[in-house]
């Protein structure tokens, strides 16, 4: 099967629903048959999930949305998470002002007031064994955060944009921000490739040049955060010498 990227912004469609398990799989059971690059929205999510298996709290008025983009090219495909991490750092700026603090955390989290308030989850798109495209589920914490006993020791506690700035944004007005913003970035990642993102994701870094923490399967490697490098590993100077890490948890 060949099916190329689709063009942006033209051709995005959307699907609205209501309960479901997660956005992520609907898109898994539809993958093949949106032609175009597709938002699924929906109100509620029974089985939300988060990265590495854990649980994604989802109580109703949250942004629950799975981006389904049909694409031949895995490489790009799973750089998307840098540009959904920008395309919610601009939609989140647009419901709330310039006032509160925004940051992107690697790989894939978006702090507001140094708490998490967003989550972004890749899960490659197959049709009879082939790669057909990826789906970018993306979660965001309008009206409500979990507690911090719901989430892991360590982790940054989570917060809502209703908790942080006041304000009562329903999921449907942030999809008004969210898929231009998301068309906007990913027109750059295919025209221009992953240097713009790269750059674009740099300057709006949570602790860069600080020492962090990331956590391995086997092991926390402790070091300066120098940069993200053209793969999207993080790249951390330890005193055992530079070290590339292509996926982990970073801890502050
Ligand atoms: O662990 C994370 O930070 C990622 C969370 C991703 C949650 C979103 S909500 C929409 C989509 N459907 C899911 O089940 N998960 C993602």
């Amino acid at each position: 099967m060949s099916i190329k990227c689709p063009e942006w912004p033209t051709g995005v469609g959307h699907q609205a629903l209501n309960e479901v398990s997660s956005t992520l799989d609907i898109a898994r059971q539809n993958a093949g048959q949106f032609p175009n690059a597709t938002w699924i929205t929906a109100t509620r999510q029974s089985a939300s999930r988060g990265r590495r298996g854990r649980a994604w709290v989802a109580p109703e008025g949250n942004f629950y949305g799975t981006l389904s983009v049909p694409c031949t090219d895995p490489e790009t495909a799973s750089l998307r998470s840098f540009v959904a991490a920008l395309a919610l750092y601009d939609a989140l700026h647009g419901v709330m002002g310039e006032g509160p603090t925004l940051a992107l955390k690697w790989p894939n989290d978006v702090l507001l007031n140094s708490g998490k308030v967003a989550g972004i989850l890749l899960e490659s798109l197959t049709v009879q064994g082939q790669i057909w495209g990826v789906a970018v589920g993306i979660g965001v914490n309008l009206i409500a955060a979990p507690s911090t006993a719901q989430v892991e020791d360590g982790a940054v506690y989570p917060v809502s944009v209703k908790g942080e700035a006041g304000e009562d944004v329903t999921p449907d007005v942030f999809l008004k921000h969210l898929a231009p913003a998301f068309s906007h970035w990913d027109t750059q990642l295919t025209s221009f490739g992953f240097n713009a993102i790269r750059t674009a994701w740099l300057n709006r870094a949570a602790r860069l040049g600080e020492t962090i923490t990331a956590r391995l399967p086997n092991e926390d490697v402790t070091g300066r955060f120098e940069t993200v490098d053209e793969n999207g590993y993080l790249v951390l100077n330890t005193p055992k010498g530079t070290r590339q890490i292509a996926a982990g948890d970073v801890f502050f």
